[in-house]
């Protein structure tokens, strides 16, 4: 987001902790969550994610009060939340939910106006810092050109944006979301984290939101909180959390699914035995792999240098992967195992423009794939659009 965050004026002396959960049972009739423990930093973004029903919302309404604890205590900035008043709490701590308020007859502007009430008099009117809060508050969540139009018309992306802003302009140090990008595009949803993030560094507030969106979560927390099975599953880093060993078991999948590089997950990869190989390297098979996916036909990939490109997306979609150590010119017992898979294909796919130093042994596969009469392709396209480079076309 394009707009200043205006952090200079606002920073205080911050407190080690803004808020602390110890042993908190969050729930309803019964605990959804148990044994919760949270310390956040100030400064900071932490993502709350899960599978759904894990209990994310619960835990956050019990963080900022909406939810009283079944057993265990939140702390906000040194104090019990339980012992704060409620204009106090709501000076230092604002949430965004997705409960779906319509008020008749009110701006935009108006709704986010509302978060000023902690901050205003007993009559509630608008001083000068007040009326610039709201303006940046607008500003920074892009809505100042719909500011003035009637808040039951807006979109789901633009009132989501409009409840965000009345939360920031509450100017909290403690600023709890709920989904804060469920309602909005790719672009917007990139948009409100980098810039939650950078509100978070510049006025050294501590931000948590849930999301469902672990690429996302991924490239903006600083803190990542995972819930599942009644309680915290892992905390940590981004780092530290997005492991395919951490999503396997947080989500129940297959764990070479999950590509931690780019934290996103993979379909699952075809079944049976493998019937295409393909030779690719340095993401020249991408393409050919994904096509490959999406027609349901199992291959095998090979010979890949660990940690290329290829390699990680093979070892998600392909059902063999033959592979060799990076950087070092290709193993002989690579290629032994490449042309025995290979013999065991219906056709070749030869992905690769060129062969160098260390991959030029490949060219022994393709030298098999014509002795032992397979077809040969350029492309997945072609494989299934022919022309086929040599031999004749393979039926799956
Ligand atoms: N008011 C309520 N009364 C009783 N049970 C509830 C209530 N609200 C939620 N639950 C239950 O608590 C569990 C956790 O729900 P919660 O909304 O916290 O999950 P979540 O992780 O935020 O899920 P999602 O990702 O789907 O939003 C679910 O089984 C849900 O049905």
């Amino acid at each position: 987001m394009n707009a200043q965050i205006n952090g200079s004026t606002r920073r205080r002396q911050e407190p080690a902790t803004p808020l602390a959960a110890r042993n908190l049972s969050a729930g309803y009739a019964a605990p959804i969550v148990r044994g919760v423990e949270i310390d956040l930093a100030a400064g900071t973004l932490t993502a709350l994610i899960g599978p759904n029903g894990s209990g994310k919302s619960t835990i956050l309404k019990s963080l900022c009060g909406r939810l009283r604890p079944l057993a265990g205590t939140v702390i906000v900035e040194g104090a019990e939340l339980a012992s704060l008043r409620e204009r106090d709490l709501a000076r230092t701590l604002a949430v965004h939910d997705t409960s779906r308020p319509s008020p008749e007859l009110l701006t935009c502007r108006d709704v986010v106006e509302a978060g000023r009430f902690p901050h205003t008099g007993r009559f509630g009117s608008l001083t000068h810092a007040d009326r610039d809060a709201v303006q940046e508050a607008l500003a920074l969540c892009h809505i100042e050109d719909i500011s003035e139009r009637d808040f039951a018309t807006l979109s789901d992306g633009q009132r989501q944006r409009a409840l965000i802003a009345r939360a920031i302009c509450q100017e909290p140090r403690v600023l709890i979301l709920d989904e804060p990008t469920s309602y909005l595009d790719v672009s917007s949803q990139l948009e409100m984290l980098q810039m939650l993030r950078r509100l978070a560094r510049a006025r050294g507030i501590c931000v948590i939101a849930s999301l469902h969106e672990l690429a996302l979560a991924q490239k903006a927390a600083d803190h990542v909180i995972a819930v599942a099975r009644e309680g915290i599953a892992f905390q940590g880093s981004a780092r530290e959390a997005f492991t395919q060993e951490h999503m396997a078991n947080l989500y129940g999948i297959d764990p070479s699914s999950f590509n931690p590089a780019f934290g996103s997950f993979e379909m699952e990869r075809p079944r049976g035995s493998a019937r295409v190989f393909i030779v690719a390297g340095g993401g020249s098979g991408v393409e050919d792999m994904r096509e490959l996916q999406r027609r349901d036909v199992p291959f095998a990939a090979g010979v890949l240098h660990r940690g290329d490109i290829d390699w990680s997306l093979a070892r998600a979609l392909a059902v063999q992967v033959i592979d060799t150590p990076a950087f070092e010119p290709i193993e002989e017992r690579a290629i032994m195992d490449a042309k025995a898979a290979l013999e065991g294909c219906r056709a070749l796919i030869w992905s690769l423009e060129d062969t160098g130093a260390v991959n030029r042994r490949n060219r022994d596969l393709l030298e098999h794939a014509k002795a032992c009469n397979l077809p040969v392709y350029a492309s997945a396209t072609e494989l299934f659009n022919g022309p086929e480079l040599y031999g004749h076309a393979p039926t799956f």
